[in-house]
């Protein structure tokens, strides 16, 4: 662990969990992995934003929890031009499950992330995805892990929030990188966060921007940043609209580029 100074309650007590959780004891898992770059290739050649839209069932920031069967969710999300999905397997913070990636990897086409909290190399084998998330705040051996996840087939989304965690991604070797607006001090989200970190990371990586996208100005806002992609939960799921389109609001975004702002 990078750091456990001045974490948010919530964040200490994910953290708490996921040092409790197991690996699987079933052996390494082997992933064919759909490749993130040719999707978003895709996306680009259809003039789509390159959306990750993230089925996230609730949070500690969340306004609510959304009952939706995750399968559907991830459907309308495709429907709405998202080019990956992602997906909450946190279960105890996030009300996510392991099982509910594998039906939803098996019912679209498009690239699967794994958004946990992978502490260790025995927690990559619980279930095959195509991304998979580390965090370089909560690993201690980042250049083993991503070396794991590579060997495994994953492709590693190695996630930062400032400029030191990302020298220490680049050192590990990380060709896919988020900046993390959320502050895990406070909970609070900062699009100032990406746009201050983006112009450091070479320009073979690709390049993320998570949290606190709600609006087709901040799809602009992130992509004129250097954004090859924008990681979606909130803003997508809707929490506190309870039966919220999904599939409009993913097209919400995946249009921003246009110049419309629908909000
Ligand atoms: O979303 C939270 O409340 C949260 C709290 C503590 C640690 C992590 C948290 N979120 C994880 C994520 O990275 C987001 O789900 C993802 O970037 C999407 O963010 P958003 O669009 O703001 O929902």
């Amino acid at each position: 662990m990078n750091s456990e100074t001045e974490l948010a309650p919530a964040v200490a007590s994910i953290l708490e969990a996921a040092r409790e959780r197991g690996g699987d004891d079933g052996g390494a898992v082997t992933v064919d992995a759909r490749s993130v770059s040719d999707a978003l290739a895709q996306a680009d050649a259809d003039g789509r934003v390159p959306v990750i839209a993230e089925v996230k069932p609730t949070s500690p920031t969340a306004d609510g929890t959304r009952e939706d069967d995750p399968v559907e969710l991830a459907e309308s999300m495709v429907a709405g031009g998202a080019t990956a999905i992602s997906v909450l397997t946190e279960p105890s913070h996030f009300g996510g499950s392991p099982a509910a990636l594998t039906r939803i990897r098996e019912a679209v086409d498009v690239p699967v992330l794994r958004k946990d909290f992978v502490l260790r190399e025995a927690q990559l084998d619980v279930v095959e995805a195509d991304l998979l998330l580390l965090i370089v705040r909560f690993v201690d051996d980042l250049e083993g892990l991503i070396a794991a996840a590579r060997e495994r087939g994953f492709q590693p989304l190695v996630e930062v929030h400032d400029r030191k965690e990302l020298e220490t991604a680049l050192e590990a070797g990380a060709d896919i990188i988020g900046v993390n607006n959320r502050d895990l001090a406070r909970l609070e989200v900062d699009l100032e966060t990406f746009e201050s970190v983006a112009p450091h990371v070479p320009d073979d990586v690709t390049l993320i921007a998570e949290s606190g996208i709600a609006s087709p100005a901040d799809v602009r806002r992130m992509r004129e940043a250097g954004a090859d992609a924008l990681l979606v939960g909130s803003a997508i799921m809707d929490h506190a609209g309870g039966d919220s389109d999904v599939r409009e609001n993913t097209r919400r975004l995946v249009r921003a580029d246009d110049g419309t702002d629908l909000t």
